[in-house]
């Protein structure tokens, strides 16, 4: 007999004229694969998923159906309304140790000022939803919630008919948790732009030597076509299996699916301590354990990535020493080793004043140097100015928090966004003066390689 915990409780809420409720049922269940979850809504919540799994794989969470969606209109403060919104929703919330917590998932766009629209046209600023379904893995327990929220009459029966939804779809995850998944078969690939992104480069370095930013980070992206469908479950499949040492992620919505697999935390909150992590600066890895360790030590001390690096720990350490009442940092970067690349990487962490939040912190950390630049806004400006595209969830903060305050944000690089038959990959790098047009497109070439690999592109291993 599964245990299970019941509760409803009232919010607050400008999208109900009457009182609302939010009607929360968790059960604990035997093991379940969340991929296999995520896939058994495909038929009837594809559009309304999202998957999510930290670097340390102590925390997975699937959400499938939509119970309520924030999303941000232009002209609100979108941090702060989201912060709000979540708060008028939860603040009657009980939280009890051995629960899941019903959590928001979902991301702020890069750059709402940006007038680029392409393949994120009509996609809001701050887009996040509570799942109707919600499976959390941690700590090696599995639980499923039911989520409601509403001010119907009959909540009771509506309740009584998600639960039936809830056994079939856990049923159908069981049936399903040891199926595996063609890679998808390209038809078509574009490098977009590509003369005018060296050419950017060129010029971006020019507008640094005249001293008007120090660092701009400037993107590009692919495009991949498909004549078969592809499936949001069949590429998370490859993602999951091919970057284990990264956050994992995946979002719908409507007929976009955001995906990605990034190696960078932007900020992490557990009970007052927060969590950040400077990566910016990169090298490939070597073909044997002499030549990797020969590139991590170039790396070390190259001045043109420990420069890159450096703006970022700026920035982030500024912000914790604003938002925490201590903090620390070391004082040398280490190494960040992925599958095809490795990083600078230097962790923050502090206790948070009293007053600070997650979303706090996400407003006043993104983007970073290593995503945007600095002077900040003199970066997104340049950025904005020759970047022929739209970033939309790429370099954003994409994650969760929970009803206590807890949260945690990873910045969607490594990431792609597939939209029926095709698919656009992203990846960027940190210019500064010495910035070179041919080392900087080389890197761009392995940061896509993670997704490329997954969406069955060709890559030189
Ligand atoms: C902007 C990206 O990477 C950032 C994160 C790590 C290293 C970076 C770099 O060395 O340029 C970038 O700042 C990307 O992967 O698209
Ligand atoms: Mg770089």
């Amino acid at each position: 007999m599964h245990q299970k915990w019941f509760k409803a409780t009232e919010v607050e809420s400008s999208s109900f004229n009457s009182k609302a409720s939010f009607y929360i049922e968790t059960i604990e269940v035997s093991r379940l694969s969340a991929l296999a979850f995520f896939a058994a809504g495909e038929s009837k919540y594809k559009g309304q998923r999202f998957f999510w799994q930290n670097r340390e794989k102590t925390l997975t969470i699937v959400g499938l159906g939509h119970a309520y969606v924030l999303e941000n209109n232009k002209g609100l403060n979108r941090f702060n309304h989201i912060e709000e919104e979540w708060k008028k929703l939860t603040k009657n919330i009980v939280k009890e140790e051995r629960e899941a917590q019903p959590i928001l998932f979902g991301g702020f766009t890069f750059d709402p000022e940006n007038e680029h629209k392409g393949e994120w046209e009509g996609f809001p600023e701050a887009f996040f939803a509570v799942a109707t379904f919600q499976l959390t893995i941690q700590h090696d327990k599995a639980y499923v919630s039911i989520h409601l929220i509403t001010d119907q009459d009959n909540s009771a029966s509506i309740f009584d008919s998600l639960r039936q939804e809830r056994d079939y779809l856990i049923h159908a995850a069981q049936v399903r948790e040891l199926k595996t998944y063609e890679k998808p078969l390209p038809t078509n690939y574009h490098e977009l732009y590509k003369d005018e992104y060296l050419d950017s480069i060129q010029k971006v370095t020019g507008h640094i030597k005249s001293k008007e930013a120090e660092k701009v980070v400037i993107a590009r992206s692919l495009s991949m076509e498909f004549d078969d469908m592809v499936t949001s479950p069949q590429i998370l499949s490859h993602v999951i299996h091919e970057q284990p040492e990264s956050y994992l992620f995946g979002l719908e919505r409507e007929n976009l699916l955001f995906f990605g697999a990034s190696p960078e935390r932007l900020v992490k909150v557990v009970h007052g301590q927060a969590y950040s992590s400077c990566v910016a600066g990169s090298i490939k890895r070597g073909k044997t354990a002499e030549e990797d360790h020969a590139l991590g030590q170039i790396l070390l001390n190259d001045a043109k990535n420990l420069g890159e690096h450096q703006y970022v720990v700026e920035m982030i350490v500024n912000t914790f020493a604003k938002n925490c009442l201590e903090y620390k940092v070391p004082k040398h970067p280490k190494l960040l080793k992925i599958r095809d690349i490795q990083h600078l990487f230097t962790p923050v962490e502090g206790k948070l004043s009293p007053n600070a939040t997650i979303l706090q912190l996400v407003k006043s950390l993104h983007p970073t140097p290593a995503l945007g630049g600095v002077p900040r806004q003199e970066a997104l400006a340049i950025i904005r100015q020759y970047e022929p595209m739209n970033r939309g969830l790429y370099a954003a903060p994409i994650g969760w928090i929970d009803a206590e305050g807890n949260g945690e944000f990873a910045v969607a690089i490594r990431s792609a966004a597939l939209i029926d038959h095709k698919a656009y990959l992203y990846a960027g790098g940190g210019i500064v003066a010495d910035s070179e047009p041919i080392s900087e497109y080389e890197e761009t070439l392995v940061k896509f390689r993670p997704m490329l690999r997954a969406l069955g592109g060709e890559i030189n291993e």
